[in-house]
């Protein structure tokens, strides 16, 4: 089973005002949270999925991570996910997370990887006060095909996904800041 990282990191920040990805929090930029979680847990390749503009920014340092520019640029994380996944289509899942959450942990990584083995479901999904979080997500690959479909209809919505795949979620408490992610600077507040 082999399964790849894949770090969204290719939005506008419009809320933010500049590129959130490369905010320094404690030790890190913020993009490297995600990263570094997907590491611990030997997830490889771990690819940034970005825009052109911004692929001169990410510094490899330590971290070891493959970093993609989309043709296209700003069409939202479905065609992100759909470009990344269909680039390589060899990989049974895709681990996919944002670059804007400094609360992920190793942990939470490790524990969703671990239902991977033995399901035939095509998405892994937490779920949280009764929210989805797609951007903290698996996907199988299976999905590839579903998620070109919905694009090629104008639709850009992850969660039309759900409707279309078989889906196991996991339940997270309420409390659990892991999904926590920065929007706007007041975030850090
Ligand atoms: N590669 C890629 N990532 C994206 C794209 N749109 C959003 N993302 C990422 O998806 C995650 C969630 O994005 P949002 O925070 O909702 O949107 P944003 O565009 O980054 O910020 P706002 O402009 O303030 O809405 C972030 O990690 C983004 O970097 C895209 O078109 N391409």
């Amino acid at each position: 089973m082999n399964i790849a990282g894949v770090v969204l990191a290719g939005g506008k920040s419009s809320r933010y005002g500049k590129p959130k990805m490369f905010e320094m929090y404690k030790d890190k930029l913020l993009y490297e949270y995600s990263v570094e979680a997907l590491k611990e847990n030997s997830i490889s390749p771990i690819i940034i999925s970005t825009n052109e503009k911004l692929v001169p920014y990410f510094s490899k340092n330590d971290l070891d991570f493959v970093i993609e520019g989309e043709a296209k640029e700003y069409q939202g994380p479905l065609y992100a996910m759909f470009n990344a996944f269909s680039n390589r289509p060899n990989n049974d899942w895709y681990f996919v997370l944002a670059c804007d959450t400094p609360f992920i942990t190793a942990d939470f990584v490790k524990n969703m990887i671990e239902r991977v083995a033995n399901t035939n479901v095509d998405a892994i999904v937490p779920i949280q006060s009764d929210k989805l979080q797609p951007l903290f997500a698996l996907y199988h690959r299976n999905c590839i095909g579903k998620m070109k479909e919905i694009l090629d209809k104008n639709n850009r919505k992850v969660q039309l996904l759900f409707s279309e795949v078989n889906i196991m979620t996991v339940q997270f408490s309420s409390d659990d800041l892991i999904f926590k992610n920065i929007n706007s600077p007041n975030d850090w507040i």
